[in-house]
């Protein structure tokens, strides 16, 4: 098949990349990454290209590193689409932005299917226009027997809304009984949050300089270690994502103990 011959899963990944790839891998790799992708429009800008330029390129990244994750076994990746003009973006980008899950599902998701990888979304879905959604159902339901990574897009999401309906679910729980308030605990809490399923980011990579974390898995990242880099989104590649997995590797965690 086309694909197969282009996006062999080991033809693509340099020689380089495979030697440090095999070194990450002889230890313990972060069970679930979370990436905030930034810097899309700025990407474009620098080249005067308009800025769906930003995210078409993005989108190739997007692919590059669901298939470096999947290889070095890491559970699962949430990739969270931020950028501060969300409110400010002409009506053409956002048309185009919501196409862009369609475009990539087609070209990638046979590959994706290839590699064993499962495709889910949390956020609230009610905001994506119904064809995107479509799309992305038939992505959710074509991989749901997959059992490599888990590849988790943040659509819509907020975290403090997040919380917030949580906390509107655990009282109408209260009123009807469903549980009692002197049971409720972080754990309990935890399961009203949309990541319920999901383990805690154990290694949080934020691109483009911003050092925030912009209402992203505030509760869930309580213990994340966080990792920062200017590199833009287009430009981050397997170098720079190794770099992240090395770097959690030799940082001792503590989860708060001493
Ligand atoms: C299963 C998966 C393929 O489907 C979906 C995935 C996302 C969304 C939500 N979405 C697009 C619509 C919106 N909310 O603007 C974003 O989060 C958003 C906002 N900017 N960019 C550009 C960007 C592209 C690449 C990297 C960063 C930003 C994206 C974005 C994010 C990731 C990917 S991967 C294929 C397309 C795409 C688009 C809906 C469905």
């Amino acid at each position: 098949m086309f694909y197969k011959k282009l996006f062999n899963k080991q033809s693509s990944i340099p020689e380089s990349i495979k030697e440090r790839m095999e070194l990450v891998k002889s230890q313990a790799v972060p069970d679930h990454v979370a990436i905030i992708m930034d810097g899309n429009g700025r990407w474009a800008k620098s080249r005067a290209l308009p800025r769906i330029a930003g995210h078409h390129e993005g989108m190739k990244v997007v692919r590059k590193i669901s298939i470096l994750a999947n290889n070095i076994g890491i559970q699962t990746l949430t990739l969270f689409a931020f950028s501060t003009e969300n409110w400010k973006r002409p009506k053409s980008e956002v048309d185009y932005l919501m196409k862009l899950p369609a475009e990539f599902l087609d070209i990638y998701l046979p590959e994706l299917i290839d590699n064993n990888v499962k495709v889910q979304v949390i956020g609230e879905k009610e905001k994506i226009p119904s064809h995107t959604l479509l799309v992305v159902e038939k992505a959710i339901e074509r991989t749901k027997n997959n059992n490599g990574l888990l590849l988790n897009f943040a659509l819509n999401y907020g975290s403090r809304s997040e919380i917030i309906m949580a906390i509107k679910n655990i009282v109408k729980d209260i009123k009807c009984g469903n549980i009692n308030e002197r049971d409720i605990n972080e754990d309990i809490f935890s399961q009203y949050l949309m990541t319920k399923d999901l383990a805690d980011p154990d290694l949080l990579i934020r691109t483009s300089g911003e050092i925030r974390l912009s209402n992203f898995m505030l509760w869930q990242s309580a213990y994340t270690e966080l990792w920062f880099t200017d590199c833009l989104w287009p430009d981050f590649d397997e170098g720079h994502f190794l770099d992240a997995i090395e770097q959690y590797q030799k940082r001792s965690r503590r989860f708060g103990g001493i």
